[in-house]
């Protein structure tokens, strides 16, 4: 009998982000390995014009919840969404709602966050900062709480080489942040973003680490542990592999690679790839969250949920593997065929966004002009550039992050949870795991059908063709202009037009004797 699955059973527990990447294989491992769990309670706000319940319902009908069903069939009685938006003050709860989240809650998980690079220092510590304090606050005034797990990323320490599992201040404190953006006026706050994120290299690194600060500093006496995953790809194994339902970290670009829209990116081939897979985070959180409430060390753990120290992979060997699938599982309706290389100077770069992003897609929207449609690729191809920009400084370095805690924590594991809550990143076969999140986008994401993989074949070979034809007519092209302007040229084109009449006229002498 797994410990951690019983120690969940019976449980009262609160996500936040439970309708998140994370949040949702969190939900799906809770309630399949503790089906006898008292409540989930997710903070959910309504979005893209759906109600809290069309969102729940939509979740729990989805794919990821199959195996769920079986083993916990009355799965939607468990599960109590709470309206709440952590962008309001008190989330905007209704004291209904927050009397029986005081009252309630034996295990908090706080996945909620903005994920973006690009969000403003504003919203980013609404979110990231300050509704980890107001969360802490509700935390400290739940009298059955065991433990707080906050969610926060390998990279909130971005700026160090070598990272180590504890919390690492910021110059300025995250109280003096919260209070001056409440006064200070938008433009202001723009222009002082860059001097408060240093050396980091957006809001989103920046903001988790003073949300690290902010769990430091109210944590009281509660059971707190702080786990940092590094970049979240989609399911290894559980419950079953290449799951992935949205667009960050690689796979974005893992779509755009494959449907031949990047073809070329400034990365490291021998950067490590600290790619890390969603159950495997899952796992560990799950692990953590029995062993802060069961053993409660006596002070906040940090737990790094990582790869590149244990069983390390790069960018180089990643690239390649995801072009091999597309070898044998092509995207549909490609725009290219999948080619990638990599870049590691601003030159080539810039000449490579030029000539095989930038100007393919002017081409194609002239075509789409032609053909009397609106021309919408040059756009796509921005957006796409802007991403990669963004990842660059992901791309091009190495860290190194000590994983002591998370040992320990493997140590402590009975051999039966060390099987059902894995997070033994060194059983990771990285060949295997690439080509079913590759197979997982195709399908999960994309929502493609196995069945039109000959035709996607086809279409590649249909695009090779086009490529090679327009290889050709623009070297005749450029050649037949080279002949008008240049004595030179005509020079060697009639030298090679003789010898090949030369080569022709002897190879057909020499068949006539013969016969
Ligand atoms: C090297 C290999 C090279 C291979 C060479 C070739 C080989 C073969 C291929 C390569 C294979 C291997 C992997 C490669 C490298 C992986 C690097 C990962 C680094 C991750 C580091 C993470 C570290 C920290 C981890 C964490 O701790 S946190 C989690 C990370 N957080 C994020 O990943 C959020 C990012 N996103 C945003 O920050 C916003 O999304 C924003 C982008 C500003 C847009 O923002 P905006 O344009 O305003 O609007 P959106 O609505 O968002 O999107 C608007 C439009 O962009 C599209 N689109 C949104 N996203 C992405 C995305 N990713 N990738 C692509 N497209 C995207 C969306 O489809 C929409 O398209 P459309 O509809 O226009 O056609
Ligand atoms: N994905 C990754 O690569 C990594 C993620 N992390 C961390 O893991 C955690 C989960 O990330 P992930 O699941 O990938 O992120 P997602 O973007 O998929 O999910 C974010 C969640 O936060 C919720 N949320 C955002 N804003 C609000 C709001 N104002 N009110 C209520 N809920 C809100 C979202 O709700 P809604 O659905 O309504 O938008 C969603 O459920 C985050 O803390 C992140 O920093 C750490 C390392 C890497």
């Amino acid at each position: 009998m797994s410990m951690i699955a019983a120690f969940y059973g019976g449980k009262s527990i609160l996500i936040t982000g439970a309708t998140g990447f994370m949040g949702k294989v969190l939900m799906e491992k809770l309630f399949r390995t503790s089906p006898d769990l008292k409540v989930i309670y997710i903070l959910v706000r309504p979005k893209a014009g759906q109600t809290l319940q069309q969102r729940v319902f939509q979740i729990l009908n989805s794919k990821l919840f199959e195996k769920v069903k079986e083993v916990c069939p009355n799965v939607h009685e468990k599960i109590r969404a709470i309206y709440a938006d952590l962008n309001q003050n008190d989330f905007g709860i209704s004291k209904e709602d927050m009397q029986e989240l005081l009252s309630c809650t034996n295990i908090i998980f706080h996945c909620a966050a903005t994920v973006r690079f690009d969000d403003t220092l504003r919203h980013a510590v609404q979110l990231n900062v300050t509704a980890t304090q107001q969360l802490l606050l509700m935390a400290s005034q739940m009298p059955k709480l065991e433990a707080f797990i906050h969610i926060s990323t390998a990279f909130s320490n971005c700026n160090l080489k070598h990272i180590d599992e504890v919390i690492y201040p910021c110059p300025v404190e995250p109280k003096k942040i919260i209070d001056s953006l409440e006064w200070l006026d938008d433009a202001i706050i723009d222009e002082i973003t860059p001097k408060l994120i240093g050396d980091r290299p957006n809001t989103y690194t920046y903001t988790k680490a003073l949300g690290e600060m902010v769990v430091q500093q109210e944590s009281g006496n509660m059971n707190i542990a702080i786990i940092r995953p590094s970049i979240v790809g989609a399911t290894w194994q559980e419950p079953f592999p290449g799951w992935v339902d949205n667009l960050n970290g690689p796979s974005g670009l893992i779509i755009a690679a494959g449907k031949g829209f990047l073809r070329a990116i400034k990365a490291t081939p021998m950067a490590v790839a600290d790619l890390i897979p969603v159950d495997t985070v899952v796992n560990l959180t799950l692990a953590v969250g029995w062993y802060t409430a069961v053993h409660r060390p006596k002070s906040t753990l940090v737990y790094h949920c990582t790869s590149g120290n244990l069983n390390p992979c790069n960018w180089g060997k990643m690239g390649f593997q995801v072009l091999a699938t597309f070898e044998k599982i092509p995207l549909e309706r490609a725009f290219r065929r999948p080619y990638a290389d990599f870049t590691t100077n601003n030159f080539t770069t810039q000449y490579r966004n030029a000539v095989s992003h930038r100007a393919p897609a002017i081409i194609y929207d002239f075509y789409l002009r032609l053909t009397g449609r609106k021309p919408r690729m040059t756009k796509v191809m921005n957006r796409l550039l802007r991403t990669v920009s963004m990842m660059e400084y992901f791309i091009n370095r190495s860290w190194e992050w000590s994983t002591y805690n998370t040992e320990m924590l493997m140590s402590e594991l009975s051999p039966e949870d060390q099987r059902v809550f894995n997070f033994d990143v060194r059983q990771l076969n990285w060949l295997e795991y690439i080509e079913n999140y590759v197979l997982g986008v195709k399908k999960y994401l994309l929502k493609e059908d196995m069945a039109g993989i000959p035709e996607a074949k086809q279409h590649l070979k249909r695009l090779r063709n086009i490529h090679y034809l327009f290889n050709t007519a623009l070297f005749l092209i450029a050649w037949r202009l080279l002949i008008a302007r240049s004595q030179m040229a005509r020079n060697v084109w009639f030298f090679i037009v003789s010898f090949c009449y030369k080569f022709l006229s002897y190879f057909r002498a020499s068949s006539t004797l013969k016969v």
